[in-house]
């Protein structure tokens, strides 16, 4: 399971954007821009989380903090009760992330660069093998194994991106809007792969602005706006709190509401 509690995270604002006069976002004040203030849940063994908010709410941001990419400046993060603020490479090895930016090499092919991550995490010979043929099978990569990562379409880009975040079979998957961009039909690889991890136990946190896909998939939903979590519960009690049996009525019900749980 991974727990999150409170976690804070401020970016320097420029000179130049701070002589531009006062804003009336209520995040950028002391020179600082406050992009997520005060977020936190919890995501199960065998759950999936949705994570939801308006542009620029701070989704991204606490996502890649728990990749530990970026290092909170208040706040903790615990995978099956292991501090991973406190020990990043603990916490590199449990969590397998996919973020907006491909992280593919351009000139290796998309078995290549899932085989090169492997190896990366200390995968070899037979096992890394059947470990990769695995992951191509599902996520259906098969007609462009051999095709070069700079040459690929952002469908194939994708799947191979999922490829490499979870070839390690992390301990929990967090994907950054893994749907944004996709066809019908590779979306619904997407969703199926994720629907697979969740019946295989592994904790799945991920962004979105589709809320048909956490209908599908979700189990609990965490909302973030203006860098705050106002609402961390099932979906059940989303639609109860949000007062509307449909999940873009209750979000924005909750969100225009301030009923903040
Ligand atoms: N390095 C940075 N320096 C300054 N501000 C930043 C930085 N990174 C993010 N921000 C700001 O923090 C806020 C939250 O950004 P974030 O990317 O986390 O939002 P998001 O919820 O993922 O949005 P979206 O749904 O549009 O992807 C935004 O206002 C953004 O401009």
């Amino acid at each position: 399971m991974i727990e999150v509690k409170a976690l804070q995270k401020r970016f320097k604002l420029t000179k130049a954007h701070q002589q531009k006069g006062k804003s009336t976002d209520v995040r950028e004040r002391d020179g600082y821009f406050h992009s997520v203030q005060d977020v936190s849940f919890t995501c199960n063994r065998g759950e999936v989380l949705g994570l939801l908010g308006p542009n620029g709410a701070g989704k991204t941001t606490t996502l890649r903090m728990l990749s530990t990419a970026l290092k909170p400046d208040n706040g903790e993060i615990h995978i099956n009760g292991q501090d991973v603020v406190a020990k990043p490479l603990i916490g590199r090895k449990a969590i397998g992330f996919l973020s907006g930016s491909t992280g593919l090499y351009g000139r290796l092919s998309a078995k290549e660069n899932v085989e090169y991550f492997a190896k990366l995490h200390g995968l070899k010979g037979r096992a890394l093998k059947a470990r990769c043929d695995e992951l191509f099978e599902v996520l259906d990569m098969g007609s462009f194994l051999d095709k070069r990562a700079e040459h690929l379409s952002t469908g194939m880009k994708q799947k191979a991106n999922i490829a490499r975040a979870v070839v390690h079979q992390p301990d929990v998957v967090v994907l950054d809007e893994p749907t944004t961009g996709l066809d019908i039909m590779t979306t619904q690889t997407v969703i199926n792969f994720i629907r697979d991890l969740k019946n295989q136990g592994t904790p799945v946190i991920f962004s979105t602005h589709h809320l048909d896909e956490v209908a599908l998939l979700c189990d609990r939903i965490c909302v973030i706006d203006r860098g705050v979590s106002c609402f961390d519960d099932s979906v059940e009690n989303f639609k109860v709190k949000g007062q509307s049996q449909e999940l873009n009525q209750a979000f924005m019900n909750l969100l225009q509401g301030d009923t903040y749980v």
